[in-house]
């Protein structure tokens, strides 16, 4: 057999040109890649830049450029450090420290811990883990910016967040699906750019996740009080500190405000800690605080003065200040109507702050029925109609049940300080917010004060510490920011005014609203008719 006539002749110059464009590609993709990573870590710039210098210099000059180098950016650094501190932790410290921690702790141990805490996907043979965008660390905390692979979503995080918290050698973790800063307000000329560049900056990432390791716990020591703002800004009132340090403040417009937490975890400080971010509006008359101390005024007699209306010894004083409160909120809605839609508060028209110490006693304990059934239609009327027209109720309990405080759902915002049951976490702060990382039944009897709280926006609830006020500095805050006496607002073409307090001569006080000369009657006729009732009965209110 002649096998030389199956011989092919090897297509040489076919090989080498494509061995030779395949070279060619693969270089153009690592040159690429290099590129990319070195845009990607444009930071690291002027430290290798530094290095080979350095390296130049050790050669050209041996070692005693260096040195000299060392000791003029010590003295720098130290001149910097006491001049300001600030600065320098924020620029020199904070960064150090985020370089150290992105790479030692983060980066060394991201895929091992990734795959142990059930994070890693599987797909087509290979893994897809999750992709550590950026570190931020702060005093206390570490955020860490993750993009998901796909497949997933926040809640995974949620679930492994506590395993997260340990891998990584810290005890909490916080998960947010969402930004956690908002786009920073721009003035000057070139505004309009930055806005645009911010745009695109700060657009919706669905796909990433915000962990936040709790390095040190900041909420340990308890909070001073606060310094009082010249004029309350309703929209940010600063009543505590947040677990990553920055002051948490409350966003008190338009909206009612439930306070619930087992006995002695803090209530009274949250509601001082409020009262005293409005306190120069309390002096001003922007703010008037209407208060109701069911427990005979163990919490708020102190700060008396603070209140343009206090009652904590008569249910039935309680109910009128209650009925009072639906009357000016009434005129309100009156005068309003048709012209705007939520109340600007201003001295003539100030905004009305119910405070009620515990709200359970004037729902669920009052023995007396007549009167119960008044308080809880006054405030289911100031709870579904009093926000938009500046008459707001601030209510603290220590049960968060319906059986036990029926108008519950109708508080928009809440806070859980420390609770006995695990389900009470929920019942509060809305379903899944203990899953989300809500454990106030886990928060310990000795933090008092601590609290989860939702901040603007966030499904997730966040850990703050209210300021502590001691009795001292409440009976201070009382006398320097007293409230002016209380003044009837003067009725535009509404129905007449309520006169709030009438003597039934039998040395009783019963509130009984003026009928109004319109149609429309101030009270709705069920509360009249329960008023009516009260005042033919006879019984005794006290
Ligand atoms: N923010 C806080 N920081 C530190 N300690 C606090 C704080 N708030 C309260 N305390 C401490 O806890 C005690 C009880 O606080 P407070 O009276 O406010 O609790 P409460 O929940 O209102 O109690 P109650 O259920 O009796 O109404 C206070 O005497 C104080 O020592």
């Amino acid at each position: 057999m002649n096998f030389r006539r199956f011989q092919i002749t090897a297509p040489w110059p076919l090989v080498w040109t494509v061995t030779g464009l395949f070279l060619l590609l693969r270089s153009i993709v690592a040159v690429v890649r290099l590129a990319v990573f070195a845009v990607r870590h444009w930071r690291a710039w002027p430290l290798v830049a530094l290095v080979l210098l350095a390296i130049d210099g050790y050669r050209s000059h041996g070692w005693w450029p260096h040195l000299l180098v060392l000791l003029v950016a010590a003295a720098g650094g130290g001149v910097w450090w006491w001049k300001g501190r600030e600065s320098f932790h924020h620029l020199v410290a904070l960064r150090a420290v985020t370089v150290w921690r992105r790479l030692w702790v983060y980066r060394r141990q991201w895929h091992e811990v990734m795959s142990l805490c059930g994070l890693v996907k599987k797909y087509d043979g290979g893994e897809v883990v999750p992709r550590l965008l950026s570190v931020r660390c702060s005093y206390a905390t570490d955020e860490l910016v993750v993009r998901m692979p796909k497949g997933q979503n926040p809640e995974v995080y949620h679930k492994a967040a506590r395993d997260l918290a340990y891998s990584f050698g810290t005890r909490h973790c916080r998960v947010f699906s969402g930004r956690r800063q908002a786009p920073p307000a721009r003035t000057g000329r070139l505004a309009w750019l930055l806005r645009l560049v911010d745009r695109v900056r700060f657009r919706d990432r669905p796909r990433h996740v915000w962990l936040v390791f709790i390095r040190r716990d900041p909420l340990t020591r308890v909070v001073a009080p606060l310094p009082v703002p010249a004029r309350p800004d309703f929209t940010a009132l600063p009543l505590g500190v947040r677990e990553d340090l920055a002051v948490y403040c409350l966003r008190l417009l338009a909206t009612h405000v439930l306070i619930g937490g087992a006995t002695r975890m803090g209530k009274g400080s949250v509601i001082w800690s409020l009262l005293r971010s409005l306190a120069a509006g309390i002096r001003s008359g922007l703010v008037r605080v209407w208060a109701i101390d069911p427990k005979g005024g163990m919490e708020l007699s102190i700060g008396r003065a603070l209140f343009s209306r206090y009652v904590d010894d008569d249910w039935t004083r309680m109910a009128d200040l209650l009925d009072d409160a639906v009357a000016r909120m009434r005129a309100r809605q009156q005068a309003l109507r048709g012209k705007v839609r939520v109340h600007t508060p201003s001295v003539d028209e100030p905004l009305i702050v119910v405070v009620i110490d515990e709200i359970a006693a004037l729902l669920a304990f009052l023995p007396d029925s007549d009167i119960r059934h008044r308080i809880t239609q006054a405030l289911g009327l100031l709870l579904t109609q009093g926000a938009g027209l500046g008459v707001l109720v601030v209510a603290a309990t220590q049960d968060p049940r319906k059986e036990v405080v029926s108008v519950r759902d109708f508080f928009p915002t809440r806070i859980a300080l420390g609770l006995t049951e695990r389900a009470h976490v929920d019942l509060l702060l809305g379903d899944g917010a203990r899953d989300r990382g809500a454990l106030a039944d886990q928060i310990p009897t000795s933090a008092k004060g601590v609290a989860y709280v939702l901040l603007d926006g966030q499904p997730e609830p966040a850990r703050v510490r209210f300021s502590y006020l001691p009795d001292d500095v409440i009976r201070d805050m009382a006398a320097t920011f007293p409230a002016p006496p209380e003044t009837q607002p003067e009725p535009i073409d509404v129905p007449a005014p309520a006169k709030p307090v009438r003597s039934s001569g039998n040395g009783r006080h019963v509130y009984r609203p003026t009928p109004p000369k319109q149609a429309a009657p101030l009270l709705p006729p069920s509360l009249l008719n329960a008023l009516d009732l009260n005042t033919t009965n006879g019984s005794d209110p006290r």
